[in-house]
């Protein structure tokens, strides 16, 4: 039996530039009758943080995703922790007029991340709007030196600062920028206590982490923050549900991290959701047959994500009726709080552990 015309497909897809370590983005494509969806859960993530991603893919395959209420979203341009030459240029060609700048990577000091955030302004000029992401790489004391001394190229806010909620709070008593969450929020227990902590002004809601549009949706109305919906470095498939979500959302204050398909060298649609002037139209894509065929993964990636693919099935079968019980327990719901089983809340916490780092 071939793949072509299955249900189930797998792609693997070159980054232009390393991120977050990673130099392919590899996912699965499902088909339902509402349409494409993708499960892409980093490598590092096991069964039971991967179950959430699966319940966004399911839901945009099988139920497909609430009324937009506006048909354009603006976006950054996303910088990697590039040398300074190539971050004005990303800049300069995206036509964005806001860049998100990744800061504090490892191998890497303050003098790199000082001379990046410096080209991107440039790049930008004066009314441009610069933010940075530091994926929770400082402490608290380099978390309000740096942001002080970035705040130089006036910054919008500055992202995931510290690891934990208690330093982000920390942190943001004590600089004037705004604190924005993400970890935080995308790989916790519970993502309301961001707010309860005092820890951020800001939520960056990516749709996969948090189990679709509609679970990404109440985090956003119990968070009561601003949100910034960003990417998970998706193919056009899993990008479309991040600008549903963005298109759903009451207010939208922020340009969104949705403008990341310049940072793959493929795609699997034929008419990829890239920004034209800094705004990305919201529509859906379909998975295109000749565009698939030139990142579709081969026969052992294949397997390897048809596994992973199982493993997460079984979780949310265990959490309850399927997606539908799973996306009940998350949290938003009536119960306000997060009610995992006691067996994938183990999971997770081993996970952590092992883990060791929030990114
Ligand atoms: O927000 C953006 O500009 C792009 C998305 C992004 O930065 C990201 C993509 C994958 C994993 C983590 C992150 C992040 O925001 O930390
Ligand atoms: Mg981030």
């Amino acid at each position: 039996m071939t793949a072509r015309g299955s249900a189930v497909r797998v792609f693997s897809i070159a980054m232009r530039t390393r991120f977050r370590g990673v130099t392919r983005r590899e996912g699965v494509l499902l088909r339902g009758p509402a349409g494409w969806g993708e499960f892409s859960p980093f490598a590092e993530y096991g069964p039971a943080e991967a179950a959430r991603w699966l319940a966004a893919a399911r839901e945009a395959a099988f139920e497909g995703w609430p009324e937009p209420l506006r048909d354009r979203v603006p976006v950054n341009v996303t910088v990697p922790a590039v040398d300074p030459e190539r971050a004005f240029a990303m800049v300069r060609a995206s036509g964005c007029r806001t860049a998100k700048v990744k800061v504090a990577e490892r191998g890497q000091d303050d003098a790199d991340d000082m001379a990046r955030v410096e080209a991107v302004r440039d790049a930008l000029g004066p009314d441009g709007r610069v933010r940075v992401d530091v994926n929770g790489g400082w402490d608290v004391e380099r978390a309000v030196r740096m942001t002080r001394a970035l705040d130089r190229f006036d910054l919008e806010y500055v992202e995931q600062p510290c690891a934990t909620l208690e330093e982000l709070a920390a942190v943001r008593l004590r600089v004037d920028v705004p604190v924005a969450a993400d970890e935080s929020i995308r790989r916790a227990e519970d993502p309301l206590r961001v707010k309860a902590a005092g820890a951020a002004d800001v939520a960056v809601l990516k749709v996969q982490p948090l189990g679709g549009v509609r679970a990404a949706l109440r985090v956003a109305e119990a968070t009561g923050l601003p949100v910034v919906v960003s990417s998970a470095v998706e193919s056009s498939v899993g990008l479309a549900a991040g600008l549903a979500l963005a298109a759903a959302l009451p207010e939208l204050p922020f340009a969104c991290g949705l403008g990341t398909l310049s940072l793959l060298a493929g795609d699997v649609v034929a008419d990829p959701l890239v920004p034209v002037d800094g705004v990305v139209a919201v529509r859906r894509p379909v998975v295109d047959e000749a565009a698939l065929a030139a990142v579709e993964a081969g026969p052992d990636v294949a397997a390897a994500w048809r596994e992973r693919l199982g493993e997460a099935e079984k979780v949310l079968m265990a959490a309850g009726d399927g997606a539908a019980g799973y996306l009940g327990a998350l949290p938003g719901s009536a119960a306000g709080s997060v009610a995992v089983s006691a067996a994938e809340a183990g999971v997770r916490a081993a996970e952590a552990a092992r883990e060791g780092d929030v990114r």
